[in-house]
């Protein structure tokens, strides 16, 4: 702002036309010229203001704080908020009025009471909270929309993945997941189709590793046998529907050409997800896809990434995993602190699958409330724990033996029924009755 300088017998005329709060006050700070208003604020009248001194008038917390103080110190426009002695917030700016001598002859300043911007401030502060603490409550809210479909959301990655898949479900768009095995790319592929305007209609899923070339066309297209019998495919169940090729990676050249054959012919009747563990790019570059597969198939990938990139999801797996399983086995088990660190510090390469199957396995076959790294399975530890399996001169078969013995005794322990013995170990229930047999095993209540 340029210098404002004082015309002498100016001043008189033009405050006197204001109908505004203005003070004009000397270089020593005492008040020469007031308007009919001036003081009101203060609750005072105009001639109390006159010939005081701004800097009593300060010290009397009257202008708390006064303006031209700093304005001279500032030597130019100044701009403040006052806090009246009946608690009114006032808005003051202070102009210097300069001499001939580039000198500060005068300050003219005026006021407007702000208090009520000064509340609708304070209103606004606590709408601003307010407003932050609901979009708090509707992420959790999303998060917990999430979690309502089962997904562990713990870590950004995730929480990003599923807002990008979110996006694309409503789109008819061909999706590919890629990740390691059990990272939950079927899971996300049913998510998709439960968001999608398919979600009425079928979701199929055809196993593309387990079906061999000889039968894959009938598999997927179907095929009429004799002359009234037709064999419904695959692609005709997932009409109107998701049809999910799960492990697309494993196809063979010949099972790609039939099925990009089959996708051309069923055009758009079903929407299509595919999951590789492999990523298509890098197959293609090992020309182990046809190019038009991977084009009809990469329009939209999502990559997700492995348990052990995702920390916060894997902490929350561990804990919950833990939690659901002694439920249902109704045991009382907690982790040491040693075994939960190395619990967290495991690869996983079989991601959810293997951490929810190491649990249950160390759940059901210890013995003690607190399970330590010695309950880690063997396959998991550091060779620090080698110790505990050193055949002490006894032959391989017999330590083998003690150790079969003592899982099938724990799992016993913890089954109503053989059957769901066979079903933890994992083999034949006619297997788990030779078993105990062999090994004279018995309820240890019985
Ligand atoms: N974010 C998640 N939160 C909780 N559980 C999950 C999550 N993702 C996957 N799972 C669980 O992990 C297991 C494996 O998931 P899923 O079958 O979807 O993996 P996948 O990648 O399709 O495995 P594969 O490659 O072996 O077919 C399932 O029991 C699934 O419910």
């Amino acid at each position: 702002m340029k210098d404002i300088y004082f015309l002498k017998n100016a001043d008189e005329e033009v405050i006197d036309t204001y109908d505004e709060d203005i003070i004009i006050t000397n270089r020593q700070g005492r008040i020469i010229k007031v308007t009919n208003i001036s003081g009101s604020l203060y609750d005072l009248e105009p001639h109390d203001l006159l010939g005081q001194s701004v800097y009593d008038l300060e010290e009397r917390a009257i202008f708390s704080p006064a303006i031209t103080p700093l304005v001279l110190k500032k030597r130019k426009k100044a701009i403040t908020v006052q806090t009246t002695p009946n608690d009114r917030k006032v808005l003051i700016t202070g102009i210097p009025l300069f001499n001939e001598y580039h000198d500060i002859e005068y300050v003219l300043s005026y006021s407007y009471e702000v208090s009520e911007l000064f509340m609708l401030q304070e209103y606004l502060d606590e709408l601003y909270d307010e407003m932050s603490r609901i979009k708090t409550e509707l992420a959790n809210m999303r998060e917990a929309s999430l979690n309502a479909d089962g997904f562990i959301v713990r870590s950004q990655t995730t929480r990003e993945l599923l807002q990008k898949v979110k996006k694309v479900a409503p789109y008819d768009a061909d999706v590919v997941l890629q990740g390691e095995q059990g990272v939950g790319k079927s899971k996300i592929a049913h998510y998709i189709h439960t968001n999608s305007k398919r979600k009425n209609g079928p979701f199929i899923t055809m196993n593309c590793s387990s079906i061999p070339d000889a039968i894959f066309e009938r598999e997927l297209a179907g095929k009429t046998s004799g002359e009234h019998h037709q064999d419904i495919g695959l692609a005709d169940m997932a009409q109107s529907g998701t049809l999910y090729l799960e492990g697309v990676d494993h196809l063979s050249l010949h099972a790609q050409h039939i099925l990009i054959k089959v996708l051309k012919a069923y055009n758009d009747q079903f929407r299509v997800i595919a999951s590789t563990e492999t990523s298509l790019t890098q197959l293609m570059t090992e020309k182990k896809i046809r190019k038009d597969l991977y084009y009809e198939l990469q329009i939209v990938p999502v990559y997700i990434p492995a348990l052990r990139e995702r920390s916060e999801d894997l902490k929350y797996a561990i804990d919950q995993y833990k939690e659901r399983l002694c439920d249902k086995y109704q045991l009382n088990r907690k982790f040491s602190k040693e075994l939960y660190l190395a619990l967290l510090d495991l690869d996983w390469p079989g991601n959810f699958f293997e951490v929810k199957h190491v649990i249950e396995r160390m759940i059901v076959q210890s013995e003690s409330e607190t399970l330590t790294l010695n309950d880690l399975p063997f396959e998991y530890r550091g060779d620090e724990n080698m110790e505990a399996y050193k055949l002490n001169g006894a032959p391989l078969n017999t330590v083998l033996e003690n150790v079969e013995k003592q899982i099938i005794q724990n799992v016993k322990n913890h089954s109503k029924t053989t059957t769901e013995m066979a079903e933890i170990l994992g083999i034949s229930q006619p297997s788990v009755v030779r078993k105990l047999k062999k090994y004279s095993i018995q309820d240890k209540g019985e």
